[in-house]
């Protein structure tokens, strides 16, 4: 028997109903030949101009084996070696550290203090509901890490290492990618791969940026 499984209203309305009664609103759908550039700027730009003004911010990629979710978020084994190709997670770094130039430029030509900024990566890696931290010198160590909610009702990884990073061309993050890297492949010879990359942003003169919001975070996640 032939059925509608999925409609789109003919209006144009960013809305998708599955079966009979699963209706979904959306922003954006980008078909196979978008550019990373343009993803990144409809859905996570603001998101990264965001922290800067107090907001966490969360990037989620979701959705069935080989829909795209490592090549959008930029994490891939094959990691990009073409601009166009770079996906989310290398151009949001790339903005956090520009803003934090531009910031400390602007404030240095309009003759105020310059802001101070500790940035820190942590990469975890979620496998059969247990957590891996991926900057542990060894790894095996680093199993047990536990997700905790602190007194304002945040959500925390104790245990988890935290490397401070001065721009996105660091060591650490070089280091990380060539781990990373391995990882997936080792993962994906078991038929999985999953990853976040936490981005902690905190600005020790916050009051020149955003009263009373110092620290934030942004979770990009695969
Ligand atoms: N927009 C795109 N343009 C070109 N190639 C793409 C695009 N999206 C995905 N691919 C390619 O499709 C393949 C599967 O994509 P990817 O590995 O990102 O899927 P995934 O959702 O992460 O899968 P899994 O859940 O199995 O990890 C990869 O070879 C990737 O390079």
């Amino acid at each position: 028997m032939c059925r509608v499984c999925t409609a789109v209203p003919v209006t144009g309305e960013p809305h998708v109903t599955i079966g009979a009664d699963r209706g979904f609103t959306f922003d954006h759908v980008f078909d196979l030949p978008t550019p990373q550039a343009t993803v990144y700027a409809d859905c996570v730009h603001n998101l990264v101009e965001g922290i800067f003004d107090g907001f966490n911010a969360t990037v989620l990629a979701y959705g069935q084996t080989g829909s795209g979710k490592t090549y959008s978020m930029g994490t891939g084994f094959e990691t990009a070696t073409v601009d166009e190709e770079v996906g989310i997670i290398p151009r949001a770094l790339a903005h956090v550290f520009n803003g934090i130039d531009r910031r400390r430029e602007e404030a240095k030509l309009e003759g105020r203090v310059e802001p101070v900024f500790d940035v820190s990566v942590q990469f975890i890696e979620l496998y059969n509901e247990e957590i891996i931290d991926l900057l542990a010198e060894d790894r095996g160590t680093s199993k047990g890490l536990r997700i905790h909610e602190d007194h304002k009702g945040e959500i925390y990884l104790q245990g988890a290492t935290a490397a401070p990073v001065k721009n996105a061309h660091e060591e650490i993050l070089r280091k990380r990618g060539e781990m990373y890297r391995c990882f997936i492949r080792w993962l994906s010879d078991r038929g999985i791969s999953r990853c976040c990359c936490l981005v902690s942003d905190s600005d020790e003169n916050a009051a020149v940026l955003s009263p009373g919001s110092s620290d934030v975070d942004a979770l990009l996640c695969d």
